[in-house]
């Protein structure tokens, strides 16, 4: 016998489909928006590189001709439209707001490009932060986009959580670095992503070692790694290391993130090019 909900749990019976079927929190996108695949990339405290791996990600992504776009979650440490150098502010019609392009044509949207002045700090209580991270996803005009990356706020506190639930993510990737706790860190990501039914694509270590300019030997500066037990022991991939590079740090202040040498993000984007289109 079917019943009809009355959102009433003491007094509904088994049956009530509320009970049966898991809530969905999940928010629609934009109605000029069709964006395929979000990838969050997610750190357990700031500092990491968080957002140098998601920047070198996109720019990784853009150079194999797909449509990218970068939605900085992370509103109270929003550090993407510096290291693209993206000094101007975003326009909003009646259909939305639009992101702002990289030079090489990634979408943008960030706190930083709503503020007046890029250095004021935003002050807001979790719920309005809450809002804005929707609001990127359902406000927003993406128009087309492949691969949406999603610089998370760090942590497992209510801004990744509103990520989690309000975006149709297709995966994350954890960022360690190896002078973290990485075992603790990987594993209550790991959990957080469990019960929130979305696939980890793997780790990447950012730091993971400083290379000699003269002989080319690798020096683990902050001691050995262990992310490759860590990652067995949670059956995930390591999919990138990336070194202490200074001319990484350089292109990040001076907003040329996309003119980075190298192939570090190459097996994390062969990865992220096999995931499934999801139905957002
Ligand atoms: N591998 C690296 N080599 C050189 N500099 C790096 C490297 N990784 C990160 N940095 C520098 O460290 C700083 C912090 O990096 P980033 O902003 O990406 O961290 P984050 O984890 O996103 O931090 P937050 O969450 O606080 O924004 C930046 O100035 C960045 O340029």
């Amino acid at each position: 016998m079917s019943e009809t909900c009355t959102h009433d749990c003491s007094s509904c019976g088994e049956n009530c489909p509320s009970r049966n079927q898991p809530q969905s929190f999940l928010e629609p996108q934009n109605a000029l928006s069709h964006v395929k695949k979000v990838i969050g990339v997610v750190s357990g405290k700031g500092g990491v590189g968080k957002s140098l791996v998601t920047s070198m990600l996109a720019a990784t992504m853009r150079r194999r001709d797909a449509e990218t776009a970068i939605l900085d979650a992370d509103i109270t440490g929003p550090s993407i439209p510096k290291c693209f150098g993206l000094k101007e502010r975003a326009v909003s019609d009646e259909n939305g707001l639009y992101p702002v392009l990289t030079k090489t044509g990634i979408k943008v949207m960030s706190v930083n490009l709503l503020l007046e002045e890029e250095t004021s700090p935003v002050v807001w209580r979790g719920p309005v932060i809450a809002g804005a991270i929707k609001q990127f996803w359902t406000d927003v005009v993406w128009g087309e986009v492949d691969y949406m990356f999603v610089d998370m706020p760090p942590g497992t506190g209510d801004a990744p959580l509103t990520v989690f639930q309000s975006l149709p993510l297709s995966g994350i990737l954890i960022v360690t670095s190896p002078q973290e706790l990485v075992s603790m860190i990987v594993s209550k990501a790991v959990e957080m992503a469990k019960m929130m039914d979305v696939p980890v694509l793997g780790l990447v270590e950012n730091m993971s070692y400083v290379q000699c300019p003269d002989c080319g030997k690798q020096i683990p500066l902050f001691g050995e790694s262990h992310i490759d037990e860590v990652a067995a022991k949670y059956a995930l991939k390591v999919l990138g290391r990336l070194p202490v590079d200074p001319q990484l740090a350089t292109l990040c202040d001076r907003g040329a993130i996309e003119l980075f040498d190298g192939a570090y993000l190459d097996a994390a984007a062969d990865l992220i090019e096999t995931l499934p289109a999801g139905d957002a």
